[in-house]
């Protein structure tokens, strides 16, 4: 059993392909951005942060490769391909962002008289490798944040169930998670007494990923089935609900898995505080609210099937988006890298600690 999702050694890049998971453990190369795009359009990898970080790195690798006749030349083609990487998914708001600020990046090297291409070239490579390294420093200070805002508002026994959705851990990130980063936290301070986590149909990263996640690191947890949540909440005392985001808009409503608004209206009904775990690179301020984040539809297969095998009637018609958007309403809070924040806070916060 393996939780990395992403190698990178000596210009190399290789994937865990998550289409196989937990069956195999099998890494795929990623030669460069044709099949950087290829690999998160087909999920191979997947969650915002590790779309956004083998987008790059596959953008690096072929930079690095590359002999370019000018700096000029190579902003360009920077910018070209980054803007071919974002089209790969649309929901998730961290690869364009990532690309937003490269470009820009790349524009200021080139414009730069003290720098020849060789200079460009690796302050750009080195920015990117950097890419892992600060996801997994942000991860570990959502996961601290996140407990103690947690344990904050315990009454009873000290310990704490949390109940989280699809996969938010290792392998959607560079390493730790960010909503599954939260559960590691609170696991290692011994103040975890059970995570539920959800099927999450119909691609199942909660029965396939987090379980296997959380079964490596021996968390004690149990599977439901999508529709188990009410129930769960009703019978067995669930402390906080956590999950991740792939896009957060200005006023703090949240795009994340289908699924998870339906969790959100559960929460409220049964007084059980949701909380988003995300860094700010899933934060999109250029939006004012969750109607202008654009909803991936996914293909009939992905529902009809399970693997090779059909579990629909044939010739059946099917809807599929892949996320669906939580209003800021239902969230009692936004965990970050930089703090807990209320939606109504998140604006304001974010212009101050964002740089
Ligand atoms: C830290 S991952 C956060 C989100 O990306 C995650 O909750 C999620 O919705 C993943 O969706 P996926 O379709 O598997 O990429």
């Amino acid at each position: 059993m393996t939780l990395r999702a992403i190698k990178y050694d000596n210009n190399n890049l290789e994937i865990l392909d998550q289409l196989l998971l937990p069956a195999q453990s099998k890494y795929i190369q990623v030669k460069g951005v044709e099949d950087g795009w290829k690999v998160i359009n087909k999920m191979q990898v997947r969650g915002a942060p590790a779309i956004a970080i083998v987008g790059c790195l596959s953008l690096a690798v072929e930079v690095r490769n590359e002999k370019y006749d000018s700096k000029k030349q190579m902003r360009q083609e920077i910018e070209g391909k980054l803007n071919y990487l974002v089209s790969s998914r649309p929901t998730a708001v961290n690869m364009k962002i990532a690309a937003e600020d490269l470009i820009d990046f790349a524009n200021r090297l080139s414009n730069d008289e003290t720098l020849d291409l060789n200079a460009m070239k690796s302050i750009f490579l080195k920015t990117i490798e950097d890419m892992l390294a600060k996801d997994i420093a942000d991860n570990t200070a959502i996961g601290d944040f996140g407990a103690r805002e947690i344990l904050k508002r315990l009454t009873g026994d000290g310990l704490v169930r949390i109940l989280t959705h699809c996969n938010t851990g290792s392998l959607a990130t560079a390493g730790y998670g960010t909503a599954l980063g939260v559960i590691r936290t609170l696991h290692s301070m011994k103040r975890l007494e059970h995570v539920y986590c959800t099927e999450t149909r119909p691609y199942n990263q909660g029965a396939r990923l987090t379980a296997y996640e959380l079964v490596h690191d021996k968390i004690p947890a149990t599977l439901i089935v999508d529709s188990m949540v009410a129930a769960v909440m009703k019978h067995r005392n669930i402390s906080a609900v956590v999950v991740g985001a792939d896009r957060v808009a200005a006023n703090g409503d949240t795009a994340n898995k289908i699924g998870t608004y339906q969790i959100a209206v559960l929460a409220k009904y049964h007084g059980v505080p949701f909380y988003i775990a995300a860094p700010f690179t899933s934060i999109d301020m250029s939006i004012q609210s969750g109607d202008h984040i654009v909803i991936e539809e996914r293909p009939d297969r992905e529902m009809t099937h399970v693997g090779e095998h059909r579990i629909a009637a044939k010739g059946i018609s099917c809807w599929n988006p892949a996320f669906d958007v939580t209003p800021a309403a239902l969230i009692a809070g936004i965990i970050t890298e930089k703090g807990v924040f209320r939606p109504e806070q998140l604006k304001e916060q974010y212009l101050l600690l964002n740089h």
